[in-house]
């Protein structure tokens, strides 16, 4: 790699439109036709259901793809393929995603609006969900764990896993682990746009589902906000593509740390994004001397090299300026490498998660912390949250008026129907205080 393709740049000397152009995402400018190819590839599917999915099957992924799923006798040779230690590891992940989870059961609520007015908030899981896992280039077992565990706890009756299988139609094993761990009802083997479309359309063999989860590279994410845009009733977790890091590190931290880091995201795909904000110039030329160091011993050196081409090293002028450049980027991931992370927390609030400190690497995250890593990216984290237990659920609410609360708002309610013009929403009001007054009349 050479230093040429990552320069350490001062912000400070670059102009608005510079500045605009570093923090921009890579993966958004062939937007117009991506959007396009998505729309193709989702209405083939809607048209042609089964067979359209296993022609792109067949053009992407596997070209003597004739079916879309594993029978059990495949599952479980593959699972009783795989390693004991790495069941271990699925397992110990699957705990403490599992922990965390559970804590944030949603609780229904009951109250009283006005004397005889009860409203109450309830949440019904989500029957049926599907779970995309990306496969294109890398085996994600944590991803099934991400979304399987939220999806179990919720109670969700079916829960549609899909990924796209290799060129010999297989799914790796230690995937096949995790969706069995979390009670994975079905898997498609599919991937890209036609499996998404395979979700919120259904096919032959696998109806649609109501809410489709989940990463993936851009035709997933698009496809995802496509069905979830047109009639298809089917609703979308949050635009989570490709990953992104962005790392605020002081003169405290370990520049051999802060490098892994960004390598660790970097290696995801070649559109994976990774920033450095610090205000120090010392520490900035000795991560890149580590990057370069790092990158090389790495399998996946080709997808980080191509990832480090839109991914940069950035001397601000102090904290606050990396904290408000940081903000306006709202990463999917932030880590703050200084000894003083946790006092730094409340002024950074836009990212989908948080890694505190110099012990808390980024891929503690991705598969045991126990937070889930399905994260906005592409700055949506500003108004999107990240994937949480509650996504597994609909919210909805009840109320129940006595005659007495109905007396109670009907002048409001009245008022405001003759405000609007409605005059049926009043009737459907005064039919029943007039009612109550004939009858206490009598
Ligand atoms: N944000 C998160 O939480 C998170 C978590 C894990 C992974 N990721 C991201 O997910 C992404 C995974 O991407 P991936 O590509 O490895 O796997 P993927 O499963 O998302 O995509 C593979 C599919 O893309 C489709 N595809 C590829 N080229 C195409 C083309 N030219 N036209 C139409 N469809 C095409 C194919 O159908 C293929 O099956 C990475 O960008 C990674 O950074 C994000
Ligand atoms: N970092 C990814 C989310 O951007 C999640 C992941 C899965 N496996 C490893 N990492
Ligand atoms: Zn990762």
């Amino acid at each position: 790699m050479s230093e040429l393709r990552i320069p350490i740049e001062q912000w400070q000397n670059l102009t608005a439109a510079e500045q605009a152009q570093r923090l921009a995402r890579p993966g958004q400018a062939q937007a117009e036709s991506l959007r396009e190819k998505v729309a193709v590839i989702l209405s083939d599917v809607r048209d042609s259901g089964e067979r359209a999915v296993l022609n792109y099957t067949r053009q992407f992924d596997n070209p003597n793809a004739t079916s879309l799923r594993l029978d059990d006798k495949q599952i479980q040779s593959a699972i009783a393929s795989l390693d004991d230690h790495v069941k271990r590891a699925i397992d110990t992940a699957y705990q403490t995603i599992y922990r965390f989870h559970e804590a944030q059961r949603p609780e229904d609520l009951s109250i009283e609006t006005a004397p005889g007015v009860q409203c109450e908030l309830r949440y019904a899981p989500l029957d049926a969900v599907g779970l995309y896992i990306p496969g294109g280039s890398a085996t994600l077992p944590s991803t099934a764990l991400m979304l399987g565990v939220p999806a179990q706890i919720a109670g969700c009756q079916r829960v549609v896993m899909v990924s796209p299988p290799n060129q010999q139609g297989e799914l790796p094993a230690a995937l096949l682990y995790a969706a069995k761990r979390c009670g994975v009802t079905d898997i498609l083997l599919c991937g890209g746009a036609q499996a998404i479309g395979a979700l919120a359309y259904g096919i032959e063999s696998s109806p649609a589902v109501g809410k489709v989860f989940g990463p993936g590279n851009s035709f997933v994410t698009e496809a995802k906000q496509q069905v979830s845009q047109n009639d298809s009733g089917c609703a979308m977790d949050l635009p989570a593509g490709p990953s992104e890091l962005l790392v605020i590190a002081d003169d405290s931290a370990n520049p051999a740390y802060v490098a892994a880091d960004l390598l660790s995201q970097a290696e995801h795909g070649p559109d994976s994004q990774v920033i450095l904000l610090t205000p120090s110039m010392t520490v900035a030329e000795n991560v890149r001397q580590e990057l370069i160091a790092q990158c090389t011993q790495l399998s996946r050196a080709d997808i980080a090299e191509q990832a480090l081409l839109s991914s940069r090293l950035l001397v601000v002028a102090d904290m606050n300026e990396a904290i408000t450049i940081s903000e306006t980027y709202a990463p999917e991931h932030l880590s703050i490498q200084t000894d003083n992370a946790r006092e730094l927390l409340p002024q950074l609030t836009q990212a989908g998660s948080v890694f505190v400190g110099h012990y808390t690497p980024e891929s503690g995250g991705d598969y045991a912390t126990g937070t889930n890593h399905v994260l906005p990216t592409y700055g949506y984290a500003r108004n999107y949250s990240s994937l949480g237990l509650v996504d597994f659920y609909r919210r909805y609410t009840v109320q129940e008026a006595s005659q007495d609360g109905l007396r109670q708002l009907a002048e409001a309610i009245t008022t405001l129907a003759d405000v609007e013009g409605l005059d049926a929403h009043k009737r459907a009001v005064t039919i029943r205080t007039e009612t109550q007054r004939t009858e206490s009349r009598l």
